[in-house]
């Protein structure tokens, strides 16, 4: 697995030039990216290439291999974004959020003039949510009601509990994740506008639409799925 992840992240520098802003993603096939754009960066390679990260994780990345780093406020425009998923279904529909950053991966990536997704095979699935529940980002106060009202979508959520530190997960922004397993999900942009909705929801880790191109590590390859 961890062959296939590194063979997308090299695929993705194909899509990095000159000049380029581009937006860091989370988790571990996009640590790989991070780590060949730096050298490609500090061997003089590509020039005046700046990442914005999504995440803690991606801004310590990007600082231990080189990667100049930027935030979204000093940007005009971001040219495109790279990280990983947990799910993509046939229509390139998205779940994000295993590694909890998914409110900064979506400000970011839904900026984008490209969105580039890294993953291997086994993420590929007829309908989202069958193997990953979807997280979603909620301000602490509101956790128990909110958990409590997505029973209304058929669903069960589950507050996450932190491995390294008592208690729940904090977010890079100070919130808590609630774990959502739908039944089933039949309209993915629909779910994600809906979940938005309900008062105290940060956001949800659906990303319906918003990804171009899916570079999937296979064992005969890697192969790009568009949009
Ligand atoms: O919050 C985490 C992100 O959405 C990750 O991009 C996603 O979980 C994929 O991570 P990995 O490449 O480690 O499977």
């Amino acid at each position: 697995m961890e062959e296939l992840k590194r063979a997308v992240a090299k695929e993705a520098l194909k899509f990095i030039e000159d000049d380029m802003v581009v937006g860091l993603g989370t988790g571990s096939t996009t640590a790989y990216f991070i780590e060949y754009l730096g050298k490609l960066i500090m061997e003089g390679e590509l020039e005046d290439v700046y990442g914005i990260p999504t995440s803690y994780q991606a801004r310590l990345l990007a600082l231990e291999n080189g990667v100049p780093v930027v935030g979204l406020d000093e940007v005009d425009a971001i040219d495109i974004a790279v990280d990983g998923a947990d799910e993509v279904d046939p229509y390139l529909n998205l779940i994000k959020g295993r590694g909890a950053a998914l409110t900064m991966e979506k400000i970011i990536e839904y900026r984008a003039g490209t969105f580039l997704v890294l993953v291997d095979e086994s993420k590929l699935v007829e309908r989202l949510g069958q193997k990953m529940p979807v997280p979603i980002e909620v301000i602490p106060a509101a956790w128990r009601a909110i958990a409590e009202e997505i029973e209304v979508f058929n669903a069960t959520a589950e507050l996450r509990i932190a491995s390294k530190k008592d208690g729940p997960v904090v977010t890079d922004n100070g919130n808590f994740i609630l774990d959502a397993r739908f039944h089933r999900i039949d309209d993915p942009l629909d779910l994600e506008i809906e979940l938005n909705n309900i008062p105290g929801v940060v956001e949800n880790g659906i990303f319906a639409d918003i990804a171009d191109i899916v570079l999937v590590g296979t064992r005969d390859g890697v192969k790009k799925l568009e949009r």
